[in-house]
C-alpha cells in the first residue's frame, strides 16, 4: 500500500490539567502522532437558528460546528513549548480561514478541516496551509459522501490526509460506526498511497474492521487513555495496520 502506520492517541481523553506530561506519557507508550480536538461550542441556540435558516432560506448558516468546546492555538502553543511531537490538530470549526495563522504560530504539525464548512475555500485554505509549513488535511461527518472530498484530493495543490470520523464529531467515547468503512475502503481503492484517517470509537474491538479497510492513520482516545497499560493498546492498534498492509 505504500503508507505507513500513524498511532495518534486523542488528547481529548487526557488529563488537559497535565497535558505536558500526559503528551510525554503517550509517546513513550510508543504514540506516533498527538492528535488535538479543536472545537467551536455550538449551543441549543444555534442548533434551531442553523435548522431554522437552512429550512427557510436552503442555504447554510453555521455559527459553531459542534456542540463542545475544548481547546485552541494558545494550548498548542504551551504543549510546543513542552514537545517536539507531531501534533495532529483536528479543527471542528465553521472558519477554519481564521485559525491557520495562529495555529501555525503556535506550532501545529497537521491542520485537518471540514469539508463541510469549506466548500468555499478550500483552495486558499490548503495554500494557506502549506504556506505555514503545516501538513493540509480534510475530515468529513458521518453524514457527507465520500464524493466530496475527491476534488480536494485531486487539486493541483491537494490535501494530505483524509480523516474519515466514525462518530459524529463533539465528544470522545462515542460508539463506532462501521457502515463509514465503505468510505475508506472507497478511498483506499482510489487513492493507495494516501494518509487516511479514521477517528471515532477506535479501539482493540474496531481495529480489524478500519484496518482492513484501508486505514492507516488511527486515532483513538477513550480506548488507549482508559487502558491499564496503553502502550499495549498503542501497539495492537499499530500490528492490525501493518497486518493488513
Ligand atoms: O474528534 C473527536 C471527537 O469529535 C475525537 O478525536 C474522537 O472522538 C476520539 O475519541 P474516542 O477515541 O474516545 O472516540
Ligand atoms: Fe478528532
Amino acid at each position: 500500500m505504500g503508507v505507513t502506520a500513524k498511532i495518534a492517541p486523542s488528547m481529548l481523553s487526557s488529563d488537559f490539567a497535565n497535558l505536558a506530561s500526559e503528551a510525554e506519557r503517550m509517546l513513550n507508550c510508543g504514540a506516533d502522532w498527538l492528535h488535538m480536538d479543536i472545537m467551536d461550542g455550538f449551543t441549543t441556540y444555534d442548533w434551531f437558528v442553523h435548522n431554522f435558516v437552512q429550512l427557510l432560506y436552503s442555504f447554510v448558516l453555521i455559527r459553531h460546528f459542534v456542540p463542545n468546546l475544548t481547546i485552541g492555538a494558545p494550548v498548542i502553543e504551551s504543549l510546543r513549548k513542552h514537545s517536539q511531537a507531531y501534533l495532529d490538530c483536528h479543527l471542528m470549526v465553521t472558519n477554519p480561514l481564521d485559525y491557520v495563522e495562529p495555529m501555525g504560530k503556535a506550532g501545529a504539525s497537521g491542520f485537518t478541516f471540514h469539508v463541510e464548512v469549506s466548500k468555499e475555500n478550500w483552495q486558499e485554505l490548503i495554500q494557506i496551509i502549506k504556506s505555514k509549513g503545516m501538513k493540509p488535511g480534510v475530515a468529513l461527518k458521518p453524514g457527507t459522501p465520500i464524493e466530496e472530498v475527491y476534488p480536494l484530493i485531486e487539486a493541483e495543490n491537494p490535501v494530505e490526509m483524509v480523516l474519515v470520523m466514525t462518530v459524529e464529531p463533539g465528544f470522545g467515547g462515542q460508539k463506532f460506526m462501521p457502515e463509514m468503512m465503505d468510505k475508506v475502503r472507497t478511498l483506499r481503492k482510489k487513492y493507495p498511497a494516501l494518509d487516511i484517517e479514521v477517528d471515532g470509537g477506535l479501539g482493540p474491538s474496531t481495529i480489524e474492521m478500519a484496518a482492513s479497510a484501508g486505514a492507516n492513520c488511527i486515532v483513538a482516545g477513550s480506548s488507549v487513555f482508559g487502558a491499564p497499560e496503553p502502550a499495549k493498546v498503542i501497539s495492537l492498534l499499530r500490528n492490525s495496520v501493518q497486518q493488513a498492509q
